[in-house]
């Protein structure tokens, strides 16, 4: 996942793009960038970094221009660390075309190999979101083939886009002269919506990631982008609204209410806060059923993410709630950095247990996920140390069984807790009493509660099943390969990314 925004206004928007990628820094954490489009002219400034360190007034006022995109990278191909990797991209050649993508192209290394050969085109990074918005420009190219564009045209070019593309992508674009392009993935696997504001010369369109980016800077949540949509609108302010996939199928990632959303978000008419409160329901009826010979004294989240669930665990229960950990705000979502070293300091320097609440307790701690158990390993051991007698923990999402590679950057089985081991296995790694996990189709069923229009989800991580059909054992074998391979684990932070998580099971197994 990743945050992206992108508008077309009748005044500047510099500061409103900043504004917008403020409320999606939750989405990505490692590098931010905007770019505006002045006439014809673009104006761009990327590095890596939270946003409010990498724009400064002089960056701000280097962005001109009544429309522009924006985006938060929380990196899944390449590298985390290089600049050039940060987005937005820019190609020249047709039109001129700035691109920002949410998602992870599962193809990208075939379609690099076929520009190259077919198209004569150079990818200059190892960044997905670079061979994407070389597939548009081509496809642009052979649609356009050399004329004006009309809306017509550019959702021609998409349509043949989605036929080369796979994996998840939710894209934000501008094209030179023209206005602003926006599309999502045939699954819409990732979120995209539309909003809108009232001006006294008209309508004026956003496009971003979260309702809370439109909502938080004045916009109307209009509606969800469709899945295979593409959403145009000129430099007048016009909409253009087009369905260029075949056989578009809703299935967005169950991943989105369960951790990387922010709750006061509405994907897909489902409340983010609504379906945690409706897993804490359903965990809640769990732990009943398989909690039998534990007094549990108090509830507690992990904060941020879990706070909605272990309400509603404390509430069904009818135990009492108590927050015993305290957050430092200034440290940011520990599970989106990159390296596992850096995730394993930060839990610890982010969450304190506050003994009052531990001493001589049977404590079940709710978190709304475990993947690679950083931090409930971490978590188990600080409420340990506080005096609790008992540590139950309980996840409002299944196990992480399986990599995903649709933008949330796990793609190593070896990385996650739960892959290859029984409940109990990994109870004793993180070393709690008893571990409980929600169920796979209540997890879906808290979701389609709310909205039961929402048939199916991409949840690959949980249930192994990956929609787009082209996801097998020898993919997920390369994959971790290269995950492994030297010059990318010394890119990552986690120069040996892999080989620390196992370092950390290890050491809890034999502990
Ligand atoms: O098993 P792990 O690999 O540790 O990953 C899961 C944890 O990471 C996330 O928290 P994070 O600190 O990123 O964000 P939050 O403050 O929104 O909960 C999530 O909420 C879990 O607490
Ligand atoms: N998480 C994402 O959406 C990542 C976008 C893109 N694949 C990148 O690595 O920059
Ligand atoms: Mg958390």
């Amino acid at each position: 996942m990743c945050g992206i925004v992108g508008v077309v206004s009748s005044s500047p928007v510099n500061q409103l793009i900043y504004d917008s990628l403020l409320l999606l820094q939750h989405r990505g954490q490692d590098a931010a960038g905007i770019a505006t489009a002045n006439g014809n002219t673009f104006h761009m400034y990327k590095a890596n970094g939270m946003v409010r360190d990498v724009f400064r007034t002089r960056n701000m006022r280097g962005l001109p221009g009544t429309t522009g995109i924006g985006q938060v990278r929380y990196p899944t191909a390449g590298s985390a660390s290089s600049e050039e990797e940060a987005q937005p991209f820019y190609v020249n050649a047709p039109f001129g075309v700035i691109l920002a993508h949410n998602g992870n192209l599962t193809n990208s290394q075939q379609l690099r190999e076929e520009m190259f050969r077919r198209d004569r085109r150079h990818i200059n990074t190892h960044s997905d979101t670079e061979v994407l918005l070389n597939v548009l420009a081509d496809e642009l190219q052979r649609a356009s083939q050399g004329n004006v564009l009309d809306p017509a045209t550019i959702f021609k070019a998409v349509a043949g886009a989605h036929r080369r593309l796979r994996g998840s992508y939710a894209v934000v674009a501008q094209i030179a002269g023209y206005g602003m392009l926006s599309f999502r993935d045939p699954f819409g696997i990732r979120p995209l919506c539309l909003g809108s504001v009232e001006t006294p010369t008209g309508k004026e369109w956003m496009v971003a990631s979260e309702s809370v980016a439109l909502e938080g800077i004045g916009y109307k949540m209009e509606r969800d982008v469709l899945p295979g949509e593409a959403i145009f609108v000129d430099l007048e302010g016009n909409l253009h609204t087009q369905q260029c996939a075949d056989n578009p199928v809703l299935t967005p990632c169950i991943f989105e209410y369960v951790y990387l959303a922010r709750p006061d978000s509405c994907i897909e008419g489902v409340p983010v806060y609504d379906a945690r409160l409706r897993m804490g329901d359903y965990l809640a009826e769990k732990i009943r059923r398989v909690v039998k010979d534990i007094d549990i004294d108090v509830v507690m989240p992990i904060p941020d993410s879990s706070r909605p669930a272990a309400m509603q665990v404390a509430k069904v229960l009818n135990v009492p709630y108590r927050e015993g950990f305290f957050k430092n705000r200034y440290v940011g979502r520990t599970f989106i950095m990159p390296g596992q070293a850096v995730r394993r300091k930060s839990v610890r320097q982010k969450l304190n247990a506050m003994a009052i609440e531990f001493k001589d307790k049977n404590v079940l701690i709710v978190d709304d996920s475990i993947v690679r158990g950083t931090t409930s390993f971490e978590i188990v051991q600080m409420a340990r140390d506080a005096g609790a007698k008992k540590v139950i923990f309980a996840s409002a999402a299944p196990p992480v069984k399986f990599p995903n590679v649709y933008g949330i950057d796990m793609p190593t089985r070896g990385e996650l807790v739960a892959y290859g081991r029984t409940d109990e296995e990994i109870a004793r790694i993180i070393g709690a009493d008893l571990l409980v996990y929600q169920d796979v189709e209540d997890m879906k069923q808290a979701v389609r509660d709310i909205n039961p229009a929402l048939d199916q989800f991409e949840a690959s991580c949980f249930d192994g099943h990956y929609i787009t059909g082209d996801i097998d054992e020898a993919y997920l074998d390369s994959l971790e390969e290269a995950r492994n391979a030297p010059a990318a684990k010394s890119d990552r932070d986690g120069a040996g990314d892999h080989e620390r998580s196992q370092l950390h099971l290890q050491r809890a197994v034999q502990e």
